[in-house]
């Protein structure tokens, strides 16, 4: 593998590139309109954060987004949890799309390991959209019911979406690579009325039947009134009762789409983020945020147009996918993928970005690292000509994923690593095509977000790593958890350290060009690729297998090391960590949890480390494991059993060996 030294610079956009930017053209609207002048993207980000009022009404106008009613005010409060923005306003997400609508480029492009190629039509999207609408007004669903989905990425969800927004219904969804119980987990926390569902899909080659999964969820979802059953893997073998209905029948029918205008902090969707204890997190945004969020993202940051082909992989499990839909918010073609990134090789998504003719090409740093493995070089292959950006999330990405995708896709784009969260549905930290790109160094804040690194007091900190933060409101953060009626788990969840201060939950380094580096989970949260996942939804399942007594799981993901997620087990007496248990536990979680959490190591330990009040000590353990001395990641005073250390140290000191030899 190539090395290259971390903040080299490795593209500068040329100054032609610089004034055809979308961010620059928002400049010279501000400075025509507003007569606000800005030299740097730093001075630009200064003011956004320190004039927020200004700056959010100045995004409202720019991207004209389309109200029924207008706004009294654009921020009520300047507080954090329940910053009140544009009070008065009503509108609805799914009006903002379709006021795109038109007939010279498709709204949908999509391509699945089953289906070559297929465009979607802004008028197919638009009919299909008012159908689905007309037929859950029929089944009663009114504004504020949740309508449920456990389909894949394609283009029947999307359109499920739409019609469940027009209608100002509450979408929620799950992937169909999790497991019936953490579908089960999430979706009964908010009871919902209608589920969509597939009968099965392919993944990696391989059929996957999910009508036992789909069964089971309308068993333990009471709420539902009605199952809408999409056979997306075998046509014509549904057996059903009255309380499923077929897509294809549902979708015949003749409506006209309109909207239902909902208050500006009207429950959009509901995404789940998983803490360490407890049920995944029912994290509700509203139309009105994250509408202005993602336009001013996509349109102002990322230079996405009503020209762009946007596409980003992910699946309907990750906050991605309700990132990427975004782009019909600007008008933008959006394209879809449903299977493996790696089916049949490698190329299967370099070759569908050609194919596709993407503009902004979404991945994750998982996939790059992949790519930089297997020695692809999409270049020799593909003709990208049209390739403007690639743009990566879910962990940091190093510099030499960095050098990477120069090296192999392009020389002459704007690559943006990124990162933010399910929590605020967007990122944090970015990229613009104003900007250098230098070697593993996320570019700026953005605009809007009021992101520092924080020491354990609260001071901010300039190149150095601490705790990132956000000190303003952003109009996409939670309007609240469902459930949770007094705030008590949103508060616990981002504002027990710092009072009024939204603590993230990632290690973060800001240098004085406002350049970012993010270290990681400061928690111990799992994070595959992008997707959060609690511990304690692992070692359910994991402690439910007979020979298991007690497991410990450590997410191992940080900068310049490949993610490494190793689980501890102590086993029962008389049993035996051999392969074949392995395999069982390993296909435990797969089943119940879901592939992408399988560990990448499962050892045998004579006891977890735990605290004097029994508390398993993950946050420890995994420093101690990143290579952090004895005495700053571990206080074998509060310890219950010290003596559980010794096999960590030893660990320790062999992953240290590892990564220096990698
Ligand atoms: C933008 C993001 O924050 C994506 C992720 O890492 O989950």
């Amino acid at each position: 593998m190539k090395t290259v030294t971390e903040g080299t610079t490795l593209w500068t956009p040329t100054e032609e590139r610089i004034q055809r930017s979308s961010i620059k053209r928002y400049m010279n609207w501000l400075k025509e309109k507003k007569g606000l002048a800005f030299e740097t993207h730093q001075a630009l980000w200064n003011w956004s954060v320190e004039h927020l009022e200004e700056f959010w009404e100045s995004v409202w106008e720019y991207c004209e987004i389309k109200s029924a009613a207008p706004y009294r005010c654009v921020l009520e409060e300047r507080k954090m949890p329940g910053a009140k923005w544009f009070p008065g306003a009503t509108l609805n997400y799914a009006e903002n799309v379709f006021r795109n609508e038109r007939s010279d480029r498709p709204a949908l492009l999509f391509r699945s390991e089953r289906v070559p190629y297929r465009e979607v039509t802004w008028k197919e999207l638009k009919e299909k959209t008012a159908a689905v609408a007309s037929a859950l007004k029929k089944i009663g669903v009114k504004p504020g019911d949740r309508v449920v989905a456990y389909m894949p990425n394609i283009p029947e969800t999307v359109i499920a979406f739409l019609a469940c927004a027009s209608i100002g219904a509450i979408w929620s969804s799950c992937s169909p690579d999790f497991g019936a119980g953490s579908v089960i987990d999430r979706f009964q926390q908010i009871e919902p009325a209608v589920l969509f569902a597939i009968d099965g899909c392919q993944y990696n080659g391989k059929e996957f039947d999910k009508r036992p999964i789909v069964d089971e969820l309308r068993k333990k979802l009471p709420s539902l009134k009605k199952t809408i059953l999409l056979p997306y893997l075998r046509k014509n073998e549904q057996e059903r009762d009255d309380s499923i209905l077929l897509w294809d029948e549902i979708i015949q029918e003749k409506a006209e789409l309109s909207y239902e205008y909902v208050p500006f902090d009207h429950p959009l969707w509901i995404l789940y983020s998983s803490g360490t204890t407890g049920l995944p997190k029912p994290i509700v945004q509203g139309h009105g945020g994250i509408l202005i969020e993602h336009l001013k993202t996509l349109m102002i940051e990322q230079n996405i147009t009503k020209e762009s082909t946007f596409f980003w992989f992910t699946t309907t499990g990750w906050m991605m996918w309700n990132f990427l839909i975004g782009g019909l918010l600007v008008g933008a073609a959006v394209v879809l993928y449903d299977g493996s990134p790696t089916y049949p090789d490698g190329n299967a998504l370099w070759e569908l970005a050609e194919k596709a003719r993407i503009t902004h090409f979404g991945t994750s740093a998982a996939f790059i690292n992949i790519c930089m493995k297997h020695g692809i070089k999409p270049k020799e292959s593909y003709d990208f000509s049209g390739l403007e950006a690639v743009l990566s999330t879910g962990s940091p990405l190093t510099a030499e994923g960095f050098l990477w995708v120069y090296e192999n896709v392009k020389d002459d784009i704007c690559l943006v690593s990124c990162s933010g969260g399910t929590d605020v549905c967007t990122a944090f930290v970015g990229g613009s095509p104003m900007l250098p790109v230098r070697a593993g160094v996320i570019s700026c804040r953005a605009l809007g977000a009021k992101v520092q690194a924080f020491d354990e007091n609260g001071n901010p900190l300039i190149n150095e790593v601490g705790e990132l933060v956000v000190t303003e409101p952003m109009p996409s953060m939670p309007l609240f958890f469902w459930n949770d009626s007094n705030h008590e788990r949103y508060m616990s969840s981002y504002f027990d350290t710092y009072p009024g201060v939204w603590k993230h939950g990632d290690w973060i380094k800001i240098n004085e060009e406002g350049g970012c580096i993010i270290y990681g989970r400061s928690d111990s949260t799992i994070n595959r690729a992008g997707v959060r996942m609690g511990t304690s939804e692992i070692y359910r399942v994991v402690e439910a297998i007979d020979e298991v007594l007690d497991s410990l799981i450590i997410d191992l993901e940080m900068m310049g090391r490949t993610s490494f997620m190793p689980l501890f087990v102590v086993l029962n007496p008389g049993a035996v960590l051999d392969e074949a248990l392995k395999e069982k536990i390993r296909q435990a979680i797969r089943q119940n949890v879901s592939p992408r959490f399988v560990p990448d190591e499962i050892y045998q330990v004579k006891q977890i480390p735990k605290t004097l009040n029994g508390k398993k000590m993950e946050i420890p353990i995994r420093k101690l494991l990143l290579g952090f001395p004895l005495e700053k990641a571990v206080n074998p005073g509060s310890m219950a059993n010290p003596e559980s250390l010794e096999f960590f140290m030893e660990l320790s000191a062999k992953l240290e060996n590892n990564v220096k030899h990698q």
